[in-house]
C-alpha cells in the first residue's frame, strides 16, 4: 500500500505524543499521507512538522472525513472507540483500525498486536482479511516482550505475576498527582531533613500523618495516597476477587499467543496480583514460572536473549541488577531487561524472573506503530 491515507486520532495525548515521536524517529511519515483528527479543535492547524498535504485538523467524529482514510490509528481512548468505531463500520468503511484502547481487544475479529511475539497470528489474520488491530494491555505486552521465548518454546505450564505498575498507566493526571504528593510530603519534613540530628521517627510520624491527611484534590486521581505507599488494585473490580488488570494478564497473554478459547488449544494459566507503585512510566513484574520440564538456566537465558532485538538478559548479580534492572534505567528506552533469572526453591522446574518495560513505548505506542508499518509495507 503506497502512501496510504492514515487518520491519526489522539496524537497529542500522552500515548499519542510518544507515538508521534517514534513515528518521526523511524521515518514512518515518509510512507503515509497523514490526516490529523481532533475531538476539540477541528479546523485548527495540523502539527506543521508532521503534516504533508492535509494541513487542517479534521473533526474526529466526522464519519465522512474518517471514511477517507485507508487506516485509522487512534490513541484517543475507549470512549472514543465505543462511540465512533461501530458507526464507522456501519457506514461501510472497510479500512484498517489500529487502536490503543482496550475496548475491542477481546472481540473475535480483533487481533492484539505485538509483532515480535505474535507475527504469525497477525499474518494469519491479515490473510483472512482482518481489519482490527488492537494494542495489548501494557503489562502484558511488556512481559511478553521479555519472556515470550518461553511461551514460544511451549515451556510454560503456568505463570504467576506480581506487578509493580507505574503511575502513567492511569494517564498524565496520575503522574502529576504522584509528584504533587511527593512534593507535599517532602515539604512537610524539609526542615527536619535539613537537620542531620533530627529524629527519624519524628519524620516518620509527620509523614504518615500528612499522607492520611492529604486533601481530596491531592488524591483525586488515585483516590488514596500513592507517594510513599502502594495500591494493590488496578482497574475494575470483577466481583470475583480479581481486578480487571489481573484478568487481562491471563486473557490477553493467551489471545496474543493465539491459544486458548477460540483457538482450539489449551490456555496457559496466568494469574497474580497487579499493584500500583510510585514509579513514573515503567511497569515492572516479578514472574514465577512452572516449566513443563527442567531446562538448564543457561539455556533459558540464551533462549530469552535470542528472542528479539530489544530484550536484554541482566546477569543475576546485585551489581548488574541495581544498575540495569530498574525503571530509572529503562524509562524512555525500548530495551526490555529481564533479570533475577534463577531456579526457585520449589524445584528445578520453577523459574523466577524479573522484567521491566516502558509502558508508553512497548506497553502502548510501539506495537501500534509497528502494525501501521506492517500494513503500509504489505
Ligand atoms: N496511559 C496509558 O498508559 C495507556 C493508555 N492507553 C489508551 O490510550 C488512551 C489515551 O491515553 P493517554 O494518551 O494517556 O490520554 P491523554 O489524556 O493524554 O490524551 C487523550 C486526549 O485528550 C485530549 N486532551 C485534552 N487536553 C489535553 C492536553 N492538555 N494535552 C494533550 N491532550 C489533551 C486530546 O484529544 P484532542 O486532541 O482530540 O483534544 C488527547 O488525544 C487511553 O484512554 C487508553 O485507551 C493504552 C495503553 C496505555
Ligand atoms: N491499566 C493499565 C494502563 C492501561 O491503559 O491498560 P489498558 O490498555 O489495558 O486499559 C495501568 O493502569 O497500568
Amino acid at each position: 500500500m503506497a502512501q496510504a491515507r492514515v487518520g491519526l486520532v489522539g496524537w497529542r495525548g500522552m500515548v499519542g505524543s510518544v507515538l508521534m515521536d517514534r513515528m518521526q524517529a523511524e521515518g514512518d511519515f515518509a510512507h503515509i499521507e497523514p490526516l490529523f483528527f481532533s475531538t476539540s479543535n477541528a479546523g485548527g492547524a495540523a502539527p506543521a512538522a508532521l503534516a504533508k498535504n492535509e494541513t487542517q485538523l479534521f473533526d474526529a467524529f466526522d464519519l465522512e472525513a474518517l471514511k477517507r482514510c485507508d487506516i485509522v490509528l487512534t490513541c484517543q481512548g475507549g470512549d472514543y472507540t465505543s462511540e465512533v468505531f461501530p458507526k464507522l463500520r456501519a457506514a461501510g468503511w472497510n479500512g484498517h483500525w489500529i487502536d490503543a484502547a482496550s475496548t475491542l481487544r477481546m472481540k473475535d475479529d480483533a487481533v492484539i498486536v505485538l509483532d515480535p511475539v505474535n507475527l504469525p497470528v497477525i499474518k494469519n489474520a491479515l490473510a483472512r482479511g482482518g481489519k482490527n488491530w488492537i494494542g495489548g494491555n501494557c503489562t502484558v505486552s511488556c512481559m511478553l516482550m521479555g519472556v515470550g521465548a518461553l511461551y514460544k518454546a511451549g515451556l510454560v505450564e503456568w505463570m504467576s505475576t506480581q506487578t509493580y505498575q507505574a503511575a502513567s498507566g492511569g494517564g498524565a493526571q496520575h503522574m502529576r498527582e504522584l509528584l504533587t504528593q511527593y512534593g507535599t510530603l517532602n515539604a512537610e519534613v524539609r526542615s527536619l531533613l535539613d537537620d542531620p540530628k533530627s529524629a527519624i521517627l519524628e519524620i516518620d510520624r509527620k509523614i504518615i500523618a500528612k499522607q492520611r491527611a492529604l486533601s481530596a484534590a491531592e488524591t483525586a486521581n488515585f483516590g488514596v495516597p500513592l507517594g510513599g505507599s502502594l495500591i494493590p488494585w488496578i482497574d475494575k473490580d470483577l466481583g470475583n476477587g480479581m481486578s480487571k488488570e489481573e484478568w487481562k494478564g491471563g486473557a490477553e497473554t493467551n489471545k496474543i499467543l493465539g491459544q486458548g478459547e477460540g483457538f482450539g488449544t489449551p490456555a496457559v494459566p496466568v494469574d497474580g496480583f497487579c499493584v500500583r507503585i510510585g514509579a513514573m512510566r515503567c511497569h515492572s513484574q516479578a514472574l514465577t514460572f512452572k516449566l513443563k520440564k527442567d531446562v538448564p538456566l543457561a539455556d533459558i537465558e540464551a533462549m530469552i536473549a535470542a528472542d528479539n532485538a530489544w530484550v536484554k538478559v541482566v546477569p543475576n548479580t546485585r551489581e548488574a541488577t541495581i544498575r540495569d534492572l530498574t525503571p530509572v534505567a529503562t524509562t524512555g528506552t525500548l530495551t526490555i531487561p529481564v533479570g533475577r533469572l534463577r531456579k526457585m526453591a520449589m524445584g528445578p522446574e520453577y523459574l523466577g524472573a524479573f522484567t521491566i518495560g516502558d509502558q508508553l513505548l512497548w506497553g502502548a505506542a510501539e506495537p501500534l506503530r509497528r502494525m501501521l508499518r506492517l500494513l503500509v509495507e504489505a
